[in-house]
């Protein structure tokens, strides 16, 4: 892995005329990871990727890709993907010529055939993009970022309408990718999406990157919880404990393991059934809650 960032951002604002909509933001991507940079609805996510992208000047501060200006197009942009939340590809164009279009506009080299069949549209190849289901467009957008195996990649909510299998096949894609050496850029509203696959996440809220880190650190300082209901009135319970209506009982920990371990010993001297148990690690939900909040 090279030690120079893909992508390298400092002091970012980005106003609209009086709205300050970014505000000294700065984040570094290294080359070969997957950065997810997600946030509160209009928190200036699009504003700040599509400043990255080069589609947008900053007001103030600096965005270097490949160290170099995002708006100097001709050495930067062979060298990203992007696939936007609408490609707005013509309804009138099938879906092999509109990937053939990707090439030219591109200008990275690739098989037509090959991304057709990688975004698992061989058998539409021949249909025209106004023909085509809503999950089966999205899969084109995605051919947008992965023609010609570029080295920077933006998934913009990407799996967004896909159902199950198309977003496992879109992610064994990605890693395909990321095996090549593919740095990956995502925004996405799937939080479990991106808990399962980040390197690293940046959590913008209100035009400010909240907090940034590893999942293990966002996620480390909130409590894990531990619910279940208890039928009949019990001993004294061997962890702090919120006893709610019904029976029903919520321990907030840092000690997953240990207050689990302990509260299944105490059920199990006292005969005692722990109903509706359920015991999870914090999740990055909760981290999204807890800046809302
Ligand atoms: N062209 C524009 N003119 C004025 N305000 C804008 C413009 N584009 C975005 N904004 C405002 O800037 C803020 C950030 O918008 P942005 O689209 O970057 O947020 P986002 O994080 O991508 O949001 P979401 O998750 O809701 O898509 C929002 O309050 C939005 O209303």
């Amino acid at each position: 892995m090279s030690t120079t960032p893909v992508i390298e951002v400092e002091n970012l604002n980005v106003t609209y005329r009086d709205f300050h909509a970014v505000r000294d933001l700065s984040f570094q991507v290294r080359s070969g990871e997957l950065y997810a940079l997600l946030g509160t609805n209009g928190a200036g996510k699009t504003s700040t990727l599509e400043t990255i992208e080069g589609h947008r000047t900053p007001t103030s501060g600096t965005v270097r890709v490949f160290g170099r200006s995002p708006r100097d197009r001709a050495a930067v942009r062979p060298r990203m993907g992007i696939m936007l939340q609408e490609s707005g590809f013509s309804p009138d164009l099938t879906v092999r010529e509109s990937v053939a279009l990707i090439g030219r506009l591109t200008r990275r080299d690739d098989d037509v055939d090959r991304v057709v069949d990688l975004v698992g549209l061989t058998h539409k190849a021949k249909t025209l993009v106004g023909q085509l289901s809503g999950g089966e467009k999205r899969r084109l957008d995605f051919a947008t970022a992965v023609y010609g195996t570029p080295e920077l990649i933006f998934l913009d909510e990407p799996t967004t309408g896909l159902d199950i299998q198309s977003r496992d096949d879109l992610w064994t894609a990605v890693d395909r990718l990321r095996e090549n050496g593919s740095t990956v850029v995502l925004t996405t509203h799937y939080l479990e999406e991106a808990q399962q696959r980040a390197d690293r996440i940046g959590l913008m809220h209100r035009g400010v990157l909240h907090r940034e880190g590893t999942v293990a650190e966002l996620t480390r300082t909130l409590p894990a919880v531990i619910t279940f209901t208890l039928a009949s009135p019990a001993p004294a319970l061997p962890v702090q404990a919120v006893i709610g209506a019904g029976g029903s009982v919520r321990v907030d920990t840092f000690q997953l393991q240990k207050d689990l371990h302990l509260l299944l010993s105490w059920a199990q001297d006292h005969a005692l059934e722990l109903g509706d148990l359920s015991a999870g690690a914090t999740r990055l939900d909760d981290v999204f809650r807890a800046i809302e909040a």
